[in-house]
């Protein structure tokens, strides 16, 4: 029987033991509608925890898609992020290895596989550092010893030392390559081709070393070479330095151009390189200037050796551009230890002799002589005493009359610049006008003659001439086309009286400014003469510049008339003077023969001390006022 019903039985029946039926029956339709209500509620609980197990069914649903649809996009993001990573390691100019930890490939690009033409089927992800580096010694981009590198750089991995190695290939590159160790293991190898960078940095250093036009050693080169030399060097392996300085470089520039002036240059440079033997360092030092050291020299006979061969390299024609052109040099020897143990001293030293050689008329050599160096501090005092001397007014004026060869009458004077020297006496500007030119002092002491001389001739009877020198210097000055009008004016000299000299210097130095001074003054009346014809590089070629009133014939013309050959080169200056309405004056006349010999050839004026030397204003005014118009000679 059931639990419950002995229950209900037992609580129904009575002490007597008689089961009360009616109270059976309530505790029983009780206890039934205790199970029906149970039921109900297991009903109702049943229902909703279905219900919450269906929202809970959805909401996992919902989440795996969701999850799925993210998974999806991930997996989207890295295929598109591993076709940028693929596009970006295969568009690098560098080849790039990545290794694992046990020295398998992971990744590599394409730019690796073409930088050494392997093949793409070989070196694929999983290959080993071993199979690799055997595959490219295959190739024959691999030389070394294939163990001894793979072992060499995964001891260096292991040890986290990133390692730096430049390898060159069969074909000329150089391969500059990195190993750098990643952290987690493995390791990252770059491999860049800096052929270019190399060729590049080696342009540069020797551009830093060598002369971009003549490819000679350069100046710094030069001195570090002679520097080491200058240490080795004893009185029984002596060392010498020859400075070269090509004569008149300027003019060939200045008048056949800077094409032409750049082929002297390389020829000068390429004679001197083949003439030098093992023990000679060429350099060119800068412009026209080019050097030579001689080691262990035994005696003086090989360093004039050397110098004959400087000489023939540079005086050897060379042609260009249709001119034929042929040059010179000055040059200074200075020899170590005998004539200083330092390179300040030799250079300085050798540049002291190759200005005495220029000084002596160039196209010569000097060897460095202890009184060269007096003789440049005697300059620098001429320099100080000639500042003193425009303040103390130590110069004067002198006049020498030019006279017509026809009637031989006087027909102007040249003022020629005299310096009296309180202790030296009187100093010839042949000395003093090269460093007044050097220091810029010219200017002020060619302002101070024009008008000296401009006033004196005012004071001469009649309308002689007055010629007054100009220097080449004058003419950079900007103003000089002013200080004559000035002077002119302050004197009230006309301007068809003066007529101003100057050589083939001013053409050459800055053509352009030069000639717009020259026609300046031309437009107020002065007369120009062009002085020292014939001494210049290209004397004819400034005629066709510049129509000159007057062609001074220099005295060396004058000198040789006497020959064949003298007198046919002033009969040509004579003949192409009439032909461009230009008069001739002839220089330096000391003899009656040169007269007569120049009347004849046509020439119109003549200078000289036979006639009369250059003196004081005093002097030329009487000699003026006694022959105002009469012929004098
Ligand atoms: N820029 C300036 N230059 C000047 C000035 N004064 C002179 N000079 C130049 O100095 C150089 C030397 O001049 P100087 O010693 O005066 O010589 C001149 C004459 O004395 C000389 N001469 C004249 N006749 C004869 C002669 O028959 N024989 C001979 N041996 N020498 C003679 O020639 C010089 C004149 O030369 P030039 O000027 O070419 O006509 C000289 O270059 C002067 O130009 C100045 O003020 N400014």
């Amino acid at each position: 029987m059931h639990r419950l019903i002995a229950k209900q039985i037992a609580k129904a029946t009575g002490a007597a033991g008689a089961v009360d039926i009616d109270k059976l029956a309530e505790l029983v339709s009780s206890a039934y509608e205790e199970l029906d209500r149970d039921r109900r509620r297991t009903d109702r609980s049943m229902s909703l925890m279905i219900e919450e197990v269906d929202t809970v069914n959805r909401n996992l649903e919902q989440l795996v898609a969701n999850r799925s649809a993210e998974l999806r996009a991930r997996e989207r993001d890295l295929h598109a992020q591993n076709v940028r990573f693929d596009v970006a390691i295969n568009n690098m100019t560098q080849g790039l290895l990545l290794f694992d930890v046990t020295g398998r490939l992971i990744v590599c690009n394409h730019s690796y596989i073409a930088m050494y033409a392997l093949s793409p089927e070989i070196v694929r992800p999983g290959i080993s550092l071993r199979e690799l580096i055997l595959h490219r010694r295959e190739i024959g981009s691999f030389h070394g010893d294939v163990d001894e590198y793979c072992n060499a750089l995964s001891r260096s991995m292991l040890e986290g030392r990133t390692s730096h190695q430049q390898s060159d290939t069969p074909d000329g590159r150089t391969i500059q390559i990195v190993n750098k160790p990643v952290p987690g293991g493995g390791w990252v190898a770059t491999h860049e081709d800096v052929t270019e960078r190399r060729r590049a940095e080696e342009k540069i250093r020797h551009l830093a070393h060598f002369d971009a036009l003549t490819d000679l050693p350069n100046r710094a080169m030069f001195h570090e070479r002679l520097r080491e030399e200058i240490a080795r060097a004893t009185p029984d392996r002596q060392l010498a330095v020859i400075y070269i300085d090509i004569d008149e470089f300027k003019s060939v520039n200045d008048t056949l151009g800077h094409q032409v002036g750049d082929e002297l240059l390389k020829s000068v440079a390429g004679g001197l390189r083949r003439r030098a033997n093992a023990n000679e360092f060429v350099a060119r030092l800068g412009g026209d200037e080019f050097a030579i050291m001689q080691t262990a020299i035994r005696n003086q006979a090989e360093i004039i050796d050397l110098i004959t061969r400087v000489f023939e390299a540079i005086r050897t024609p060379f042609e260009c551009h249709g001119h034929r052109v042929t040059t010179d040099a000055s040059v200074g020897v200075a020899v170590a230890p005998q004539h200083g143990a330092s390179l300040d001293q030799i250079l300085k030293n050798a540049d002291l002799a190759m200005y005495a050689a220029k000084t002596a008329g160039r196209k010569t050599w000097r060897f460095f002589e202890p009184a060269m160096d007096a003789r440049v501090k005697a300059r620098r005092a001429l320099e100080m005493d000639m500042r003193q001397a425009l303040l103390d007014g130590q110069f004067e004026v002198y006049y020498q009359p030019c006279v017509g060869l026809e009637d031989n009458r006087i027909t102007g004077c040249e003022a020629l610049v005299r310096w009296h020297h309180p202790e030296r006496g009187m100093i010839s500007p042949a000395e003093f006008i090269p460093v007044a030119e050097e220091t810029g002092l010219i200017n002020e002491l060619g302002e101070w003659v024009l008008d000296i001389a401009c006033k004196e001739a005012m004071t001469w009877p009649g309308d002689f001439k007055l010629a007054v020198n100009v220097s080449p210097v004058q003419f950079k000055s900007g103003t000089l086309a002013l200080k004559i009008a000035a002077a002119l004016a302050a004197s009230r000299l006309p301007p068809k009286r003066l007529e101003l000299e100057i050589t083939e210097a001013v053409l050459i130095r800055d053509d352009d400014a030069a000639l717009a001074i020259l026609h300046q003054l031309r437009a107020i009346g002065v007369r120009i003469a062009l002085d020292d014809f014939g001494t210049g590089y290209s004397s004819l070629s400034y005629l066709q510049r510049f129509p000159f009133d007057k062609i001074k014939i220099d005295r060396c013309f004058v000198n040789d008339l006497s020959t064949q050959g003298g007198s046919s080169i002033v009969q040509a200056v004579v003949n192409i003077a009439a032909a461009r309405n230009m008069m001739t004056l002839a220089e330096g006349v000391e003899k009656a023969e040169q007269r007569e010999l120049l009347r004849t050839l046509g020439c119109t004026e003549m200078q000289g001390f036979l006639f009369s030397r250059p003196v004081p204003a005093a002097q030329i005014l009487a000699l003026l006022q006694a022959a105002p118009d009469k012929a004098v000679a």
